[in-house]
């Protein structure tokens, strides 16, 4: 049982793991110029570096980009060096991994912090379920998120989801609507980003015969979702005249077909995501703050896959379960789950389906796929290799079809496309030393595709290769 100070400076399970005790934290960073900026420490790690994407950003030219990360865990403040060059220290000792205890400083370049109890905690509640819909997840982020998610799926109110790519956002707004009592009714995608802008509004709103050149009578998206749930997924690319109409929708709950002045009635939950800043989109004048407040009353957000690695083995367990045949994790190399848990996922959970769905076919790719670095997760080994004369033996040729008609035809051509196109654009991207608009060009497709892409494969486009914790944290 911990003692009342440690409570203070750990997360608790309470009512036998249905809730957790939050305790309020701040951390403070003094920089050398004697400014002191401070943040909460929550549920989700924090980062401290010189980057403008950390949660502190620290102005020390001794700090490197992305520095450390602070997390609270059961037993404690956990304080992580991430490869910075000039090192993080308790009490003159450099550390790669500790414990920070209350009140006492930690350096950083020329700047110090230190993480202090503010007095009081939350009791957040946690599912006892493990999965949401479609979603699963049994680390404390993910029961946290699912047991917000349960409260608000059975209300009518919009729901919007931030995270990364690949995340889990379309899961979750699937899965709220499967949950919710419209789960009846229609589940009506509209992916902003892949709508060119000049239509957007005729999508969403219809259409009325004459509204334009070609204009029919037609039903928009809203009308589509009458009576259940419509998901607007890259809300950050929708024009701002667009967002001025969707604000009025949200608060009339009426829509006006593009042309027509007749207001037509409609009962539609919305739920909106994005992987986009949106308050930074703000500030830029990018995004409308009044429809950003009408959407952000529920805002979620889903952690990004490295912070919650503790969900990987029931994730691959899902989406082996779900092949035909199913397979189970004793289905690939023994020291698959330890290298998975060592990767940083930039592509989040869409970037551990695909690795799966290519390790079934090669399992002899793990370390080419999760790069050197994956290997260094505590626990694992290496795959030993050949025998003498054992190489020679197998036609590796032979070996991939071999395993390609384990597969059905959809499925074998999937793996080998998904294949061929990881290595197409990480070649084409070495070629034009990571500059997208080249290789896009070179390659015959768009910029936005080209993103797609590599976000799909976890490609990083400045070194052209897959991305690692090395190379994404210098
Ligand atoms: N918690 C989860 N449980 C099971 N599958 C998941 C989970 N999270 C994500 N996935 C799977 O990972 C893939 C990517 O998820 P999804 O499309 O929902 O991500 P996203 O955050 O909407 O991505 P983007 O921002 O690029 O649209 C999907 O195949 C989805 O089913």
């Amino acid at each position: 049982m911990p003692s009342e100070r440690d409570a203070s400076f750990t997360l608790t399970s309470l009512d036998e793991g249905r809730s957790l005790r939050l305790p309020n934290l701040r951390v403070t960073v003094t920089l050398p110029d004697r400014q002191n900026i401070t943040a909460p420490l929550g549920l989700a790690p924090l980062l401290l570096g010189k980057s403008p994407e950390c949660d502190l950003v620290v102005t020390d030219p001794k700090v490197s980009r992305v520095h450390c990360e602070l997390r609270l865990t059961e037993q404690g403040v956990l304080l992580k060096d991430i490869q910075s060059r000039n090192g993080t220290f308790i009490r003159d000792v450099r550390v790669v991994e500790a414990f920070l205890p209350p009140g006492v400083p930690a350096t950083v370049g020329d700047s110090t912090l230190v993480v202090q109890p503010s007095g009081g905690a939350a009791v957040l509640p946690l599912s006892t379920r493990g999965s949401f819909g479609d979603a699963v997840g049994e680390g404390l982020a993910m029961r946290a998120l699912f047991a917000r998610l349960e409260r608000v799926a059975r209300t009518d109110e919009t729901i919007l989801l931030l995270g990364e790519s690949g995340t889990g956002k379309e899961v979750l707004a699937r899965s709220i609507h499967q949950e919710s009592r419209r789960s009846q009714g229609p589940y009506v995608i509209v992916d902003c980003g892949a709508i060119p802008p000049s239509t957007i509004e005729a999508e969403l709103f219809g259409t009325v015969t004459g509204a334009a050149t070609g204009a029919v009578n037609r039903a928009g998206f809203f009308e589509a979702a009458h009576q259940g749930t419509i998901f607007i997924d890259e809300i950050g690319e929708m024009p701002l005249e667009a967002q001025q109409k969707l604000l009025r929708v949200i608060e009339a709950r009426t829509v006006r077909r593009l042309g027509s002045t007749q207001e037509r009635a409609i009962d539609v939950r919305i739920v909106a995501a994005t992987h986009r800043n949106l308050k930074a989109m703000v500030a830029e004048g990018k995004f409308r703050q009044d429809l950003y407040f009408r959407l952000s009353v529920l805002e979620l957000q889903v952690p990004p896959l490295r912070e919650r690695r503790e969900d990987i083995p029931l994730l691959v367990e899902r989406f082996l379960s779900i092949r035909n045949p199913p397979l189970n994790a004793s289905d690939l190399p023994p020291e698959t789950i330890p290298m998975l848990m060592g990767y940083d996922w930039p592509g989040n959970v869409r970037e551990l389906r695909n690795v799966i769905a290519r390790l079934v076919v090669f399992p002899e790719l793990l370390h080419e796929i999760l790069g050197p670095s994956a290997g260094h997760a505590p626990g694992a080994s290496t795959t030993p290799p050949p025998r003498e004369g054992e190489a020679e033996k197998v036609d590796p040729e032979d070996l991939k079809l071999g395993k390609l008609l384990e597969l059905s035809l959809p499925e074998a051509r999937e793996a080998v496309l998904a294949e061929l196109e990881r290595k197409y654009a990480t070649a084409k991207l070495r070629k034009y030393d990571g500059n997208i608009s080249r290789a896009a060009e070179a390659m015959g497709v768009s910029r936005q595709l080209l993103h797609r892409l590599l976000d799909r494969h976890g490609i990083k486009a400045k070194e052209g290769i897959s991305e690692t914790p090395a190379s994404r944290r210098t």
